[in-house]
Order: structure tokens, then sequence, then C-alpha cells
């Protein structure tokens, strides 16, 4: 056989089956007037999963995300989170299933006049109702330490790092015992040890908080480092599906420019 793909291979096969998957996207579609970003993207996130997402820049994958939490609503298709239709969704309703989940954009973005100790209680305080000052101090100094920062507790976000910024912004997104975790390109901007210190994070918050992940990611090394499983997007369709070694062992041409080996 000449000129088979990896997709037309992937076609051919079922793919992926996730029991009781905490997201099921189907057939979702969306496009921005003439051009169709998403064409037709079935995946599902299985209990407890890490899931990392790839594509080319302008693959369609934030846009993904986006249709994920509501922030834009997709011409067709069908997303379930946690049981829940978000399409179907009223704003409360809406608002309290975004509350199971956690972001973690790329700029991190930290309120800039609080401390550390004041932006982790931030999320808590609004999201946690009912909580003690004692428990509140608790889980702050728990989330600390799972980011291994316990010193940063009375610094201001511009004395830190931009890796320590990071982790932060983890710490303040887990305080909230999140059930879905959403990586937006973790590693990006960081250098590579920081980076790889990200990556063991993800996995750190993959085994305490027993979360299910979807991670963005252009970094291969993350990717490999993170990922249960991997999707890459190519032309508004899940071009390919499999494990990390899948990816790897690939000899399709287009998988191969990202450099997996
Ligand atoms: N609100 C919008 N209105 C019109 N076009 C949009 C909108 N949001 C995204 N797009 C377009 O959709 C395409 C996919 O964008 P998206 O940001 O999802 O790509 P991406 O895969 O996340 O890229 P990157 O890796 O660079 O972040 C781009 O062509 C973008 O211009």
């Amino acid at each position: 056989m000449s000129n088979v793909t990896e997709q037309d291979i992937t076609n051919t096969l079922p793919k992926t089956t996730v029991e009781n998957p905490v997201i099921d996207i189907r057939q979702l579609k969306k496009s921005f007037g003439s051009q169709e970003i998403l064409k037709d993207i079935t995946l599902q996130l299985g209990s407890g999963e890490n899931l990392v997402v790839m594509g080319k820049s302008g693959s369609g994958k934030s846009v993904l995300i986006k249709c994920l939490v509501g922030l834009l609503t997709p011409d067709s298709g069908s997303i379930t989170i946690l049981e829940q239709d978000v399409t179907g969704l009223q704003r409360k309703e809406l608002n309290q299933l975004r509350q199971k989940i956690g972001f973690l954009f790329q700029s991190g973005a930290l309120y800039d006049s609080m401390t550390v100790k004041q932006n982790i209680e931030f999320p808590l305080r609004r999201i946690k109702k009912g909580l003690t000052e004692k428990e509140i101090t608790e889980k702050v100094q728990e989330v600390l330490e799972n980011v291994d920062l316990v010193d940063a507790l009375n610094k201001m976000p511009s004395a830190l790092s931009g890796g320590m910024r990071k982790r932060i912004s983890l710490a303040r997104t887990i305080v909230v015992d999140p059930l879905i975790m959403l990586y937006d390109e973790p590693t990006t901007g960081l250098d590579p040890v920081t980076s790889d210190e990200i990556s063991a994070l993800i996995m750190d918050v993959q085994k305490k908080y027993k979360t299910s992940s979807i991670i963005i990611t252009h970094d291969i090394k993350c990717a490999l480092h993170t990922a249960n499983r991997m999707i890459m997007l190519k032309d508004g369709t899940v071009f390919k599906e499999g494990k990390p070694e899948e990816f790897k062992q690939s000899t399709d041409e287009y998988i191969q420019s990202f450099s997996f080996q």
C-alpha cells in the first residue's frame, strides 16, 4: 500500500473507548465565518487520566478548551462533562460546573497586588464557603507544600521567578480540589529544567488529587512525561490518538514532523 497516512489508519480503527468518561465530546463542530476550525472532534477523557492534546499553532486547541468550559458555543455536536450537557446549561449551572474544573493558563494570572497567601486564599474563600480560618491556613500550607514553595507564603508575585509563579498558580488552582484540570501550555516560556519540574508537578497533582486532566502543549518532552494518552489535532479532526509510545514509533510524516523521538 502506498501513500497511507496515519489518518487512513486511525480511521479504520475504533477510537479508544473510555468507560464512564468525565469529559465526553461527540462530533464537535465550530466555525468562525467561513473558517471551519473544529470539523469533527470526538474524544473522551477517562477518570484519573492525563490526556495530552497536541497540534500545530492554529489547529484549534484553545477553541476546543473554550467550547469545553462554555466560553464558546459549538455549532453542533455534544459536550458532556461530569454527566452534564454543557451546551444545555444555564449560567448558574455552568458556573457550578466550572468550580469543579481547574485551569492553569499560560500566563499564570496571579493577582499582582496580593501576596502568595492572599492569592491562594482568594478562590478558597469564594468557592469553599464555611471554612474556618484554621482550615484555610492549613489548606494553603498543604498546597504550598505540594508545590514545594512554603517559603513564598508572604511574598508578592513580582518577587517570584516565572517557574515559581507557575507553581503558585497551580497551588491556587488545586486548593479548591478540582475534579478536572485543564492545562494550557503549562511549560511555555520556561527553561528546560523548570519545564521538567512543572511536568513532574502535573504528575504529582494527578496522583495526590486524583484529577483527570487535559494538557495542551507544544512541548514534546512535557507531553511524553505527562501523557497517559495523546491526541493530535489536524485539519479540525483527531488525526491520531494513542499512547505516547505509539506517537514515538509512528512512521507517519506529519507525526514525525513533531520530533517525538
Ligand atoms: N473568537 C474567534 N473569532 C474568530 N476566529 C477565531 C476566534 N478564536 C479563534 N479563532 C481562530 O481559530 C483558529 C484556531 O485558534 P486556536 O487559538 O484555537 O489555535 P491553537 O491551536 O490554540 O493555536 P496555538 O497553539 O498557537 O495557541 C485560528 O485561526 C484563530 O484565528
